[in-house]
């Protein structure tokens, strides 16, 4: 419920953090003051006006000017117009002698295809291919020789959620003060509320405006809820969304789906078409065409039941085709359990503490999670020869060891063979996915951390000292190192697994998410 009394507390309680330089936490708070103000109510354009100031102080005058804006368009009072205008002007002048270089960082146009893309699918390199066969059902194989580094596949979500998490950052629901419920993005902050509830910020009008008619508009009485309730809340919102695709109408979306049982994947698909409704009904279709890794009967939906009981609107949804939904919402929680992965990234206000783990992957937080059709298509293997990293909202596909022409692309689901006992990974594969591993690792019984070959006590070294520096190194200098390691791998490859190759893949793992950096840190 929104509520001035709320959200003045909490501008105070912002008000506050500025004081003391918190700047990060401030702003924070003064989203969460303006989801909280009721509509028409001055407390949104205060909550923006002190929003323009820590704007100011960390010389983001752009973003400052933009929040004065909004204040004046949000009911701040006349009668103290006079600061923001004096604010406005300072800004104006300072705008003209430094150009804002805090914008928005591009982590992406680091990360480019290391070969030309397929022609219908331009975000995955055109050597990749699937196949079929009895063992591993779907699969991606490369047509030619991959080297280490190679980045072979840029995947977008087509589906993808906010998680409210609260294990790495400061604040509890952090991820929805800082990031648009729509797209996702991080844009410092400067976000505007949901006019309903208080859990829910867009980066634009437009944002907002697409979200609400493809999910948001079910989910908004209940966000609070779908928000903390893990998978759950990505199953519903496939669900929504596909929903959207036929207008609301359930019963449209049931005649399609009867019309059209054909299994469909990304390789049937032509990004071209993706923002037509035509071609998002078949990423739905790819979706659902995703195989279930264990039997229906494991499906739970009481959960789902309660939830869809809590709203008018989704109440009326669920017993206009109860048993429709039924079905299709054991489909999608298959999609959602084995199918859907985290989307991590940095903090604006996370800092290497000496005290904490030396571990750049430590410092990254789950904003959210996502379904990826392509990497849905990676099968597993407990020594991985590609990894994934997320770069803003897309899961950049790098290849890890050599992959010779005709060989299959294999990511790992649980922890690598290095770090795990056989039996251990060997029964969870089995539980969870349903299938015997016997990948390399599994096949030659490779050994665990410490048991591993050493072939060079020098390269060791070299390994393990990189390993304990790059924390605190710059992105520039990581990036030369990435390259360092990558060259090692190769050129050491043939003694796979040893203790410095399993090293160097560590480095080149915290040298990838060190890359992804935000250059800049609030306080
Ligand atoms: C995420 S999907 C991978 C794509 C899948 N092969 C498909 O056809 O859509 C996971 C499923 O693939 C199969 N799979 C993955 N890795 C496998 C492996 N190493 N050996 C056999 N089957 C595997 C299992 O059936 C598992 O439940």
């Amino acid at each position: 419920m929104k509520s001035d009394v709320k959200s003045q507390q909490l501008r105070t309680e912002a008000n506050r953090l500025y004081v003391h330089q918190k700047f990060y936490d401030a702003l924070l708070k003064y989203n969460e003051s303006l989801c909280a103000a009721e509509s028409e109510s001055e407390n949104m354009g205060l909550a923006f006006a002190n929003r323009s100031a820590v704007y100011f102080e960390m010389k983001l005058y752009d973003k400052c000017l933009s929040n004065i804006e909004l204040a004046k368009k949000n009911c701040y009072p006349e009668k103290n117009l006079e600061i923001l205008k004096k604010r406005e002007n300072k800004c104006l002048q300072l705008l003209k002698q430094n150009d804002d270089a805090n914008q928005c960082e591009d982590f992406l146009s680091s990360f480019e295809l290391s070969y030309p893309g397929n022609d219908e699918l331009p975000f995955i390199a055109n050597c990749l291919e699937m196949e079929v066969d009895s063992k591993y059902g779907r699969y991606i194989v490369t047509k030619r020789h991959l080297k280490v580094g190679d980045i072979v596949a840029i995947d977008e979500p087509t589906f993808k959620v906010i998680k409210a998490d609260s294990r790495y950052s400061t604040c509890y629901d952090s991820n929805v003060f800082q990031r648009c419920g729509g797209c996702m993005k991080e844009n410092l902050l400067g976000l505007i509320p949901c006019t309903s509830c208080c859990r829910t910020m867009y980066c634009s009008i437009d944002c907002m405006k697409s979200s609400h008619k493809r999910h948001h508009k079910y989910e908004c009485e209940i966000v609070d809820e779908l928000l903390t309730s893990g998978i759950m809340h990505i199953v519903v919102r496939m669900l929504l969304e596909g929903l959207s695709l036929f207008d609301g109408d359930i019963h449209e979306m049931e005649k399609f789906l009867t019309q059209h049982t054909e299994p469909m994947t990304i390789f049937n698909l032509n990004s071209k078409s993706w923002k037509s409704v035509e071609g998002r009904r078949k990423m739905f279709l790819a979706a659902l065409s995703l195989p279930s890794c264990v039997s229906d009967e494991k499906v739970d939906l009481e959960n789902y039941e309660n939830i869809f009981m809590k709203t008018k609107k989704l109440k009326g949804l669920w017993n206009s085709n109860e048993s429709f939904i039924r079905k299709i919402l054991v489909k999608l929680v298959h999609v959602g359990t084995h199918y859907v992965h985290g989307i991590g990234g940095w903090s604006l206000n996370q800092k290497f503490n000496e005290e904490e783990p030396k571990n750049p992957s430590f410092y990254q937080q789950l904003n959210g999670n996502g379904l990826y059709l392509f990497c849905s298509l990676l099968n597993h293997s407990c020594a991985p020869n590609i990894k994934r990293l997320n770069v803003d909202d897309k899961v950049v596909v790098i290849v890890s060891r050599p992959i010779e022409k005709g060989e299959q692309l294999f990511d790992s689901y649980r922890p690598n063979f290095n770090n795990q006992a056989k039996t251990i990974r060997q029964e969870a594969l089995m539980k969870d996915y349903g299938f015997v591993c016997d990948c390399e690792a599994c096949y030659n019984d490779w050994p665990l951390n410490h048991n591993l070959n050493v072939f060079s006590e020098e390269l060791l070294e070299f390994a393990w000292g990189l390993h304990e520096e790059l924390p605190f190194m710059t992105v520039a200098d990581a990036k030369k190192m990435l390259y360092k390691c990558y060259d090692a791998i190769a050129q050491h490859h043939e003694h796979f697994p040893s203790a410095e190759l399993i090293v160097l893949q560590e480095c080149v793992s915290n040298c990838l998410i060190l890359i992804t950096k935000p250059s800049l840190q609030f306080p």
